[in-house]
């Protein structure tokens, strides 16, 4: 039974004061900057979702994952609500290569190109920097317009 909801995972891996972020080559988000991830197969939980997408997308394997924020985003027009699960990699083996989904750069923490990313990034990249766990609702019109958003600090995801 699928209902109106898609689990995602969302991997950002920083390493002194800078952030690795990956240019999505082809399909959903292509043209942005973004973080590694994607869908949770059924077979397994959202963690393993997110390292198994880490890899595949950036040839990285994450050594230790930490819960940063949950965001829910809204499409007007389509019921179906994407539910990303944030995480945030500090320890990894390998280096970043490119493949076919994704073009790897590093990025100082004060040079991320916003413009050039989903806009919710520039919203709630500031909690993440400072370390401070976040949960968020966007509605989106289309890919590049939020309508309106809510965006709070937790203590606990
Ligand atoms: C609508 C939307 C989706 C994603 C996404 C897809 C897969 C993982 O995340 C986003 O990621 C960011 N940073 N904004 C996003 C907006």
């Amino acid at each position: 039974m699928s209902t109106n909801q898609k689990i995602l995972t969302l991997v950002m891996v920083r390493k002194a004061n800078a952030i690795l972020l990956g240019l999505k080559k082809r399909g959903f988000g292509e043209g942005k900057w973004n973080g590694f991830g994607g869908k949770v197969e059924n077979d397994e939980t959202v963690a393993e979702g997110a390292i198994r997408e880490l890899e595949e997308e950036s040839g990285l394997v994450a050594k230790c994952l930490k819960k940063v924020g949950i965001l829910e985003f809204e499409f007007v027009g389509n019921p179906i609500v994407l539910e990303v699960h944030v995480f945030d990699v500090l320890q990894y083996e390998g280096e970043p290569v490119e493949t076919e989904e994704m073009q790897p750069q590093w990025f100082p923490e004060d040079s991320v190109p916003y413009e050039k990313m989903w806009p919710d990034d520039i919203l709630w990249y500031p909690l993440y920097l400072k370390g401070i766990k976040f949960k968020g609702y966007f509605l989106y019109q289309g890919h590049d317009t939020i309508l309106k958003y809510t965006l709070t600090q937790v203590d606990h995801l």
